[in-house]
């Protein structure tokens, strides 16, 4: 007899049917957030993750955890029940699950099981595009181990086909010791530095060429990739999927300023951000989030449309405060998908972004706001780097060669009067030319920056 066909198939994975808990452990605090957007969140997060069909998820009321099992021994019954029925695979627990909790509850229930640092750290697994991501995702998978018997990956990892951020399959890592743990994270550590030494030297060069600097932060999903697209012209995965961009991704744009020409700065795209962002990862990712430390500028993108717009964005300034951003950092807000609020919200929400110096309403989709949001960065900007033209008297070489010398000059021609040069450069390095070269810069006339509309 010979096979039926769906056996002859059956290289094809069949997707993890997985079930998403979210412990309600708010116990009467009235200023937590709503769970029922936190599940909504945890489901997305669930589906961010390949290979994955998410059956549906439920909120737990969860006053106080049991050390053994995390749920009193009648909610364990009752879901143990439930997830037979649904053929459930594997459970994801918005929250903290600790080693023993996971081991008794993955028996209990005969499922993997996963609490949000897995998961996260499965989907910034499955995102890391660089050598970098990659290795900082190991290393935080390492770290998350080395606590705790893993064997939740398993499954997923040989569903996949071995995506294996920590190589090899599940059995080796049940083994595993901590020493083989610690030996691998050295190693990995030790590449790292390799890497970032790289990333340095790519940032030095940069750095020669004055130009500013403009890093979007922002929760995941509030549409920072479809504005680094829309700016930028650039194809940046823009996606209703939660961590859509994990590496950062840079270019450089030219805001129109006044009539006079243009302002070069680079938009730096960066990795979204999320409420409770396992430790592991804040550790992990700071390098790769050390784009919005070296910015010139923050700008901060919004969902003004999602419920939990206030709160997804107390996170972002929580953690933009924990990375070490500092305050005198120029910051600017762009409250993005406006094309989704309700008419009486649009007008309400108008009214208060308008009554907010460093607030811009618009949408990255219709491009509404766009124009006042380039002209608010440019105008931050614009005190820091300017284009200016310079004509130096045939006899200053000193001046030309100090010019020269900072990588400022963008072009230069010869006139009958002199060298006429153009010039890039900071306010600080106008002011010094000035206090070194006083006569070029008098008989110059060094152009202001000029003003923005
Ligand atoms: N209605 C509406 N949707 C938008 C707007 N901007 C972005 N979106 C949608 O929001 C979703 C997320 O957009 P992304 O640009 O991927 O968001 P992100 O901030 O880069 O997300 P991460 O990379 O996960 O941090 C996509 O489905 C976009 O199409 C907008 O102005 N209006
Ligand atoms: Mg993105």
């Amino acid at each position: 007899m010979t096979n039926p066909p769906d056996q002859t198939h059956s290289t094809e994975a069949q997707p993890t049917r997985a079930l998403v808990l979210h412990p309600d452990t708010r116990a009467g605090d009235r200023s937590a957030r709503d769970p029922k957007y936190a599940l909504e969140e945890a489901v997305s997060l669930a589906h961010a993750l390949p290979g994955l069909e998410v059956l549906g998820g439920d909120i737990v009321r969860l006053p106080k955890p049991h050390p053994g099992m995390l749920f009193g021994s009648g909610k364990v019954e009752e879901l143990r029940a439930r997830i037979e029925a649904d053929e459930v695979d594997l459970i994801l627990i918005d929250g903290a699950v600790t080693p023993v909790q996971q081991r008794n509850l993955e028996r209990a229930w005969k499922v993997k099981l996963l609490d949000r640092t897995g998961l996260i750290l499965e989907i910034f697994a499955d995102r890391a595009a660089t050598r970098e991501g990659v290795l900082q995702v190991e290393l935080a998978a390492l770290s998350y181990q080395r606590t705790r018997l893993v064997r939740a990956w398993t499954h997923l990892e040989r569903q996949r086909g071995g995506l294996g951020f920590v190589g090899g399959p599940g059995e080796t890592q049940i083994e595993a010791d901590r020493r083989a743990i610690d030996d691998q994270m050295i190693r990995l550590r030790r590449q790292l530095a390799k890497v970032a030494t790289t990333r340095e030297l790519h940032r030095a060069a940069r750095a020669k060429v004055p130009y500013p600097v403009v890093a979007f932060a922002g929760y995941t999903n509030a549409g920072k990739s479809t504005l680094f697209n829309r700016l930028t012209g650039a194809d940046v995965l823009a996606k209703d999927m939660l961590f859509a961009t994990l590496d950062p991704t840079m270019r450089s744009v030219r805001l129109p300023v006044g009539e006079a020409g243009g302002l070069d700065v680079i938009l730096s795209d960066t990795v979204g951000f999320i409420s409770d962002l396992p430790t592991q990862l804040v550790a992990a990712f700071r390098a790769t989030l050390e784009e919005v430390l070296d910015a010139d500028l923050v700008l901060h993108v919004r969902d003004i449309s999602h419920p939990e717009s206030a709160a997804q964005a107390r996170d972002v300034e929580t953690i933009l405060e924990q990375l070490g951003v500092s305050p005198d950092v120029p910051r600017l807000e762009f409250w993005n998908k406006s094309d989704a609020l309700s008419a009486d919200d649009l007008e309400a929400t108008t009214n208060l972004a308008a009554r907010q110096e460093n607030v811009f309403l618009g949408s990255a989709l219709s491009g509404a706001g766009l124009d006042a949001l380039l002209a608010a960065i440019a105008d931050r900007l614009e005190g820091r780097v300017m284009e200016s033209d310079i004509l130096l008297a045939h006899d200053a070489g000193r001046a030309r060669a100090w010019l020269h010398e900072r990588g400022l000059v963008t072009a230069e021609s010869q006139e009958e009067a002199g060298t006429r040069v153009s010039v890039r450069w900071l306010a600080e390095d106008a002011a010094r030319f000035r206090s070194r070269f006083p006569n070029e810069a008098d008989s110059a006339g060094i152009v202001a920056p000029p003003e923005v509309d």
